[in-house]
């Protein structure tokens, strides 16, 4: 039995709750609804957190949900297991350096494809599916992202991944249409070179996400991902980190491997330039995000400012 079907089951037992503890958990949610009114929070959804379809419609409820109750969610997509499938379909070899996808001009055709003509054409039809509000953009779309090439850092040393780019200038112009709107923004984050316009580069999502969470002054920043959380000593189970000052991120962050250093990376990035709270959360269980927004439940690992832990 998969960890998301035991999840999920332990949730289904919520709906059996008395009528007293129905009514508690929308009276606990006031305060949040009040707080979080109008505010922009942007969410990183992720492709291991995609790969389940009833986590899907439940992700789609949650996004319908905040938009509904008076939130300005803005989603951002990631999708590298998807990409990497299509390669394999493709018989195109593909590999991660430093947590990065080493990105060829070949596999930049397959990621632009991918993310944009195909992961984030079935999110927006599952955000459709009941009240059109979602409308997809890339990166590339209206000028939102440029980007710059970066290389990797592995044991210290920097290695060349081809065509991959951090987001150093974002015109949030084309979400705030959208957010004037009453839309849903769904992104992709493909992005222009800026040394190079008619190239597009490859930009993990997690870092994307916290650019555009800062561009459009966001009140929080959601990563969802398929681990509780942040472990101080991956894989202990029993040492989940609840809540991190971004001094203390900012320590542990050259030890993290693999997937999780991009992401804290952007948590503690957006934090540092505003942002006020930012979280990764576990998109195994279902309705997390709401969970985590609208509760008093300690949710995944909370990243604050210093002084406000
Ligand atoms: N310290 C850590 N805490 C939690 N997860 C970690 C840690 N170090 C590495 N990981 C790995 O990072 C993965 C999440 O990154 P990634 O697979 O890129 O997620 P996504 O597809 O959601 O962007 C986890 O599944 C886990 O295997
Ligand atoms: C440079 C780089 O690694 N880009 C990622 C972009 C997609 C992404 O970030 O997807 P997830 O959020 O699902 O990991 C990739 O090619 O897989």
């Amino acid at each position: 039995m998969s960890i998301a079907h035991i999840e999920r089951t332990q949730f289904s037992t919520e709906r059996d709750l008395r009528p007293d503890q129905k009514a508690e958990v929308l009276i606990q949610a006031l305060p949040w609804l009040e707080r979080f009114a109008g505010g922009r929070v942007v969410i990183k959804y992720g492709g291991h957190a995609m790969v389940d379809p009833a986590l899907q419609r439940a992700f789609a409820q949650d996004v319908l949900f905040l938009h509904r109750v008076g939130l300005r969610p803005v989603v951002v997509h990631g999708g590298g297991p998807q990409i990497s499938r299509m390669l394999d379909r493709l018989g195109i070899a593909t590999e991660f350096r430093g947590g990065l996808r080493v990105t060829t001009p070949e596999v930049m055709d397959v990621v632009r494809m991918v993310l944009t003509g195909q992961v984030q054409r079935d999110l927006v039809g599952l955000l459709n599916a009941q009240v059109a509000h979602a409308v997809g953009i890339s990166g590339e779309d209206g000028g939102l992202f440029r980007a710059r090439r970066r290389r990797a850092l592995v044991d210290g040393e920097e290695v060349d991944v081809g065509m991959v780019g951090d987001v150093v200038a974002v015109n949030p112009q084309a979400v705030e249409d959208l957010l004037a709107a009453d839309r849903i923004p769904v992104i992709s984050t493909v992005a222009p070179d800026i040394g190079d316009p008619e190239h597009v580069l490859n930009v993990n999502a997690d870092t994307a996400a916290a650019a555009l969470a800062v561009a459009l002054g966001a009140r929080k920043l959601v990563v969802l991902t398929d681990v509780e959380g942040l472990y101080s000593r991956w894989p202990d189970r029993s040492s989940i980190l609840r809540r991190v000052s971004v001094s203390e991120l900012a320590e542990i962050l050259p030890g993290l491997q693999s997937g999780m250093a991009p992401k804290m990376e952007a948590c503690l990035h957006a934090v540092r330039a505003g942002v006020p709270q930012a979280h990764v959360i576990d998109g195994r269980l279902e309705h997390s995000m709401l969970l985590e927004i609208f509760t008093d439940d300690d949710m995944g690992t909370m990243v604050l400012p210093d002084g406000a832990l």
